[in-house]
């Protein structure tokens, strides 16, 4: 069964002549415990719909449905139980002012967790940081750490879909492997269902099991993983993608 269906999607930006058409007619389904992959170049509308599955694209129209239920235009508290998003800046997404045991403690206090310290350091032991780090602030963090951070407090609500917003792009080449590893072992222990937005090909490769290709808001073709290897796409652009990869 379909963990997410996505069906006809449109989102938009802006009124008239401002009006900024950035996803057009999106379809497509991920299933229970697979890792589905959004690439295409810049501005093609991939973390666009990220966006509007949790809510931060208000202006869409389509269908989505999260477990075979509509996902309506408000998100329930419950959707973020299900659904939580990696984004690609950690230095963006963390508080500066916030110590890694408030980021988390808050977080499971707000989806109503009683066990809270215990949780906090079972979260930093599955992320692979311990608790040594617990009441450090972000500055004291390097960026992979950070990420590890911001990947513990989207796993605090015990969700069973990551939306992944280019998770390493903004990483040291260095620490992005050992990201992309953890985030394959995290899936796998946990049977997580993985959305996840790159630019680079041989990270999809590697993390996901389909793909699809947008191009200027639209999805111009599906691949299996298989595929992608065998670089044997259909369209046009992807090809060019593919050839670019290389
Ligand atoms: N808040 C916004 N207001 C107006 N236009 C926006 C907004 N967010 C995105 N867009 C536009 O929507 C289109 C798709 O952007 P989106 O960020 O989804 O692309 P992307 O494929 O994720 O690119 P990137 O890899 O650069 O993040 C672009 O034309 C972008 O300028």
């Amino acid at each position: 069964m379909s963990m997410l269906d996505v069906n006809g999607l449109n989102v938009w930006f802006g009124k008239n002549r401002d009006r900024v058409d950035a996803v057009k007619g999106a379809t497509f389904d991920v299933g229970q415990g697979e890792s589905f992959g959004l690439v295409g170049e810049s501005g093609s509308g991939k973390s666009t719909i990220l966006r509007a599955i949790t809510g931060l694209a208000p202006n869409w129209s389509g269908a989505m449905t999260l477990d075979g239920k509509p996902i309506g235009k408000k998100r329930p508290k419950e959707f973020f139980k299900t659904v939580q998003m990696v984004f690609q800046d950690p230095y963006a997404s963390l508080h500066p002012r916030h110590s890694v045991d408030q980021v988390l403690g808050e977080t499971l206090h707000l989806h109503g967790f009683k066990d809270i310290d215990t949780r906090v350091v079972k979260l930093l032991d599955d992320v692979g940081l311990g608790q040594k780090f617990r009441f450090r602030y972000p500055h004291q963090l390097s960026g992979g750490q950070r990420q590890r951070v911001a990947i513990a407090r989207a796993l605090a609500p015990e969700p069973e879909l990551l939306l992944l917003d280019e998770p390493t792009s903004a990483l040291d080449v260095s620490v992005q492997a050992e990201i992309l590893n953890l985030l394959a072992d995290l899936r796998n222990d946990r049977g997580l269902t993985y959305l996840m937005v790159s630019h680079d090909l041989s990270v999809v490769g590697h993390m996901c099991d389909r793909l699809a290709v947008m191009k200027d808001g639209e999805i111009v073709e599906i691949l299996d993983v298989a595929a992608l290897r065998a670089m044997n796409a259909t369209h046009t652009y992807s090809k060019q993608l593919l050839e670019a990869s290389l």
